[in-house]
């Protein structure tokens, strides 16, 4: 059902339940109020909200519907079940009409883009899906957009920026509530491109319903998240399910790995397909990198017409060439010219993207990172093997509570590619943060000696707490040296044992730095 495109009716309780088909029992004659939004939590509720009250893992939202009325709800969306929690209060029920649907999340998105007046028809939109690399690639989008002039819209696991205004974000996809209520504060705020990460998650749970999306983006799939989807097909089908015309209208593939070509193949919708050869593979855009430099990568992206564009990206890493690529190829698809873009961006791609490989300190050259399991690890330590002089460092430890079986590999990858490494905590949660560094370390431990046969002396050093571990990598590390802190990225808060601390790498950084004494290093 296309019912967003409506845009004038009133948005009322009324005109909502005859658009959508819902069964309304209106207990207090309220059919007539109008809407102003559209609300998942009754704490996220204001002044004329409809509360959409849908069945969670640990409760039944309806049981917040009395809260959500008492915060402004003028109106109750949910599902049968829903529907018979409410009315089993009896007088201390809601007075508001309540909605019935059958799967309220199925109609959630259209509902929300409705009462929004369809905010992602008035302006561009461009989603980022894939297992690694969104949240970079939507930065590089971000910065060609401005770069080609206009306000622009961010939305992902960082934070959400609308214009000039950023807020830390909670979710990589924000619920279709909270995104179109986002959408249609852009534009107000006269944004004309917002660019999306998309989680799988958000595709699972419909929470990008109601955009058609101009411009849709893949980059890679690497096996993640398969407690969630139950596996790698499931989630592999959560991400194609973006390159359908029910969610966009065109589509860039990175096709370096055999999903990505699958992808290519299946799409729906109109696709074009970025790749640097690998495995002997074509692609319509190649990729071609020029040169490696300390602080920048120039590449060429070619197209089977023979059209070209030549640039540079200064993030590290052959994998942040193919994500800026990708980016380059959105924008193209959505109507520039190389042309264009090279005069738009006549230093490159220059964007800091928050905790990925962000560099944060130089003599030692330290790099924040977000990588947090083996295969980012091991990319993220060959990315910086070129441009060290000196040594290549790591600090780095495995999250509590999720997948064990990583650990183990962290540790040997770390040993096989950096020169010290150091062993701290991660998000510990509830475990024992002892415990999840000594699996890390024994995997470190098993990969030794065949790096000391290979003729490669490795330091590898436990230390704890993670701030300790950064300040001791840092003060034992020499100007031509590399420090590597990877795991954590952007994030601030730490859990150990249900209790969350402020930290922050790269806060940890500058100030190991400014106690650096230049001539001293010492063990860690
Ligand atoms: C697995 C999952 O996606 N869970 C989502 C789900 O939670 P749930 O089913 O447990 O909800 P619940 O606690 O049982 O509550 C039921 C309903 O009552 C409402 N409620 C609940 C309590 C209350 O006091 N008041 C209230 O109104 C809730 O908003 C919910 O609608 O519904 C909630 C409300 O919509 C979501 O916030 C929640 O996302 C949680 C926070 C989450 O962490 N999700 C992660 C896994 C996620 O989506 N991650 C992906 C990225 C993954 C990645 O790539 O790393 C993302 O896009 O962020
Ligand atoms: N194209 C890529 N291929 C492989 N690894 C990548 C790629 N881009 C980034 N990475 C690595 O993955 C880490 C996460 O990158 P980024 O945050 O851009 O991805 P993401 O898909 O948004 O991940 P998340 O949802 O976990 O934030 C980076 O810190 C980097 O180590």
């Amino acid at each position: 059902m296309s019912t967003t495109g409506e845009t004038g009716q009133p948005r009322t309780v009324a005109t909502l339940a005859s658009t959508f088909g819902l069964a309304f029992r209106d207990t207090s004659d309220a059919g007539a109020t109008t809407l102003a939004g559209v609300s998942l939590d009754n704490r996220t509720v204001s002044d004329g909200d409809l509360f959409a009250a849908l069945p969670g893992a640990k409760a039944h939202g309806a049981a917040f519907a009395a809260n959500a009325v008492e915060a402004g709800a003028v109106a109750v969306l949910t599902d049968a079940a829903g529907a018979e929690l409410i009315a089993t209060r009896g007088s201390a029920a809601p007075r508001v009409p309540v909605l019935v649907a059958d799967d309220p999340r199925l109609i959630l998105g259209d509902v929300a883009a409705w009462v929004h007046h369809n905010p992602a028809g008035s302006v561009r939109t461009f989603a980022v899906t894939g297992t690694n690399g969104k949240t970079t690639t939507t930065y590089l989008l971000e910065e060609i957009l401005a770069a080609l002039g206009g306000q622009t819209g961010l939305i992902g696991t960082v934070e959400l920026k609308v214009g000039p205004d950023r807020t830390p974000a909670r979710l990589t996809t924000p619920e279709a509530p909270q995104l179109h209520g986002l959408l249609s504060e852009m534009v107000a705020a006269d944004v004309d491109a917002v660019v999306m990460e998309v989680s799988s998650h958000a595709l699972a749970l419909h929470r990008v319903d109601g955009v058609v999306f101009d411009v849709v983006a893949f980059t890679n799939l690497t096996e993640d998240h398969l407690d969630f989807h139950g596996g790698v097909e499931h989630y592999f089908e959560a991400k194609a399910s973006l390159f359908t015309p029910q969610h966009a209208r065109r589509g860039v593939v990175l096709v370096d790995d055999a999903w990505g070509r699958r992808l290519a193949e299946q799409a729906s919708i109109d696709v074009v397909t970025v790749g640097t050869g690998r495995a002997g593979q074509d692609a319509d855009w190649m990729i071609v990198i020029n040169h490696v430099a300390a602080d920048h990568t120039d590449f060429t992206i070619t197209h089977t017409s023979g059209r070209s564009l030549s640039t540079s990206v200064g993030l590290p890493g052959r994998f942040n060439v193919a994500n800026a690529a990708v980016a380059l190829v959105m924008a193209i698809e959505s109507g520039s010219t190389p042309a264009e873009l090279n005069h738009a961006l006549p230093h490159g791609l220059r964007a800091l993207v928050p905790g990925r490989m962000e560099l944060v300190a130089n003599r030692p050259r330290c790099i924040v990172d977000f990588a947090h399991n083996a295969d980012a690890l091991h990319l993220a330590l060959a990315a910086l093997r070129p441009s060290t002089k000196g040594r290549l460092f790591v600090v780095f430890g495995a999250t509590g509570e999720r997948d064990r079986g990583k650990r183990a590999v962290m540790g040997r990858v770390a040993v096989e590619n950096a020169d010290v490494v150091v062993i701290t905590d991660d998000d510990p949660h509830d475990e024992d943060p002892a415990a999840i560094r000594a699996e890390v370390m024994a995997g470190a431990l098993r990969a030794l000696p065949m790096a000391q046969r290979t003729g490669r002396g490795v330091d590898l050093f436990e230390v704890a707490p993670r701030r300790t571990a950064i300040h001791r990598a840092i003060r034992f590390a020499g100007p031509a040296d590399t420090v590597l802190i990877a795991g954590r990225g952007h994030e601030t808060l730490q859990e150990i044992a249900g209790v969350e601390f402020h930290l922050d790498d790269r806060e940890e950084v500058r100030t190991a730095m400014s106690e650096r004494s230049p001539q001293r290093t010492e063990e860690p």
